[in-house]
C-alpha cells in the first residue's frame, strides 16, 4: 500500500499541531472563556491574513497545469472569500466593526511575515509551492475545529460556538480535504529531494500558525511604537 504524502506530513506536524490545542487562546475558544478583546485582535488580523491567503489560491489557479486543478483552486478561493470570511464579517458586526474597518486593519509583524513567506514561495515557484504553502492553514484549522467540537460545551450556545461550528463543519472539512487531495496529486511521482523541500514548507507554515496564535493571545502588532 502506498502512503499518501499527507500521511507523511501528518507524522511530521502532529506534535506542532497538538501544541495548538494546549495554547491558551485556542483553549479559550474551546471552553468559551477567551477574552473578547483578544478575539477581536484575531478577527482583524485574520481578516487581512485571509485577503493575502485568498491571493495564493488565485496564484495557484493561474499556475495550475490542468483545468481540474484550476477549478479546485478557484473553488478554494471562493471558500475563503465567501464562506470563511463571512464568519469574520458576522463576528465583526457583533462588535460594531464594519467590513471597511476590518479590511483597513494594519497587518501585524507576524501576519506580515507569515503571508509574505507564503506569497514569496508561491510567486517564485510552481504550483507545488502554492499548495504546500496553503495546506497547513486549511488543514490545521479543520483539525482544531474538529478537536474543539469534541470538548464538552464547545458547540453549546456561547460566543465562540459559531467559530467551532464553522471550522468543524462539513463544508470546511470538504475544503480542507480538497486541499489535501490537491497536495497528494501534485506530490505524486516527485523525487525525494523535492518532497523533503515541500515538507519543510508545511513544517514552517505550521510554526507560523503557532506564532499567529501567540500573537493574538498577546494582542501584538509591531514591537516598537513608531507613530
Ligand atoms: C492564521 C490562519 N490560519 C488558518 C486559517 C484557516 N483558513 C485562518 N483563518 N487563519
Amino acid at each position: 500500500m502506498t502512503t499518501l504524502f499527507t500521511d507523511r506530513l501528518w507524522n511530521r506536524v502532529e506534535p506542532v499541531w497538538n501544541s495548538y490545542l494546549e495554547h491558551p487562546f485556542v483553549k479559550g475558544l474551546g471552553d468559551g472563556t477567551l477574552e473578547q478583546e483578544k478575539f477581536k485582535h484575531w478577527l482583524k488580523q485574520d481578516y487581512v491574513y485571509l485577503i493575502d491567503y485568498a491571493r495564493l489560491f488565485a496564484i495557484g489557479s493561474s499556475k495550475a497545469e490542468d483545468l481540474d486543478k484550476m477549478v479546485t483552486f478557484a473553488k478554494l478561493l471562493h471558500g475563503v472569500l465567501d464562506v470563511e470570511m463571512d464568519l469574520h464579517r458576522n463576528y465583526a458586526a457583533e462588535f460594531g466593526i464594519s467590513k471597511e474597518e476590518l479590511e483597513a486593519t494594519e497587518a501585524s509583524a507576524i501576519t506580515t511575515a507569515y503571508t509574505s513567506y507564503m506569497l514569496n514561495l508561491s510567486q517564485r515557484g510552481g504550483v507545488e509551492n502554492v499548495v504546500a504553502s496553503v495546506l497547513a492553514c486549511e488543514w490545521s484549522y479543520n483539525f482544531i475545529g474538529k478537536s474543539l467540537a469534541k470538548w464538552p460545551g464547545a458547540l453549546d450556545d456561547n460566543f465562540y460556538s459559531s467559530w467551532v461550528e464553522m471550522y468543524s463543519s462539513n463544508e470546511f472539512t470538504e475544503l480542507a480535504e480538497e486541499t489535501k487531495q490537491l497536495m497528494n496529486q501534485i506530490a505524486e511521482g516527485k523525487p525525494e529531494q523535492e518532497l523533503a523541500r515541500l515538507e519543510e514548507i508545511v513544517v514552517k507554515t505550521s510554526q507560523f500558525e503557532y506564532m499567529f496564535w501567540d500573537m493574538v493571545e498577546k494582542k501584538e502588532d509591531w514591537p516598537v511604537n513608531a507613530e
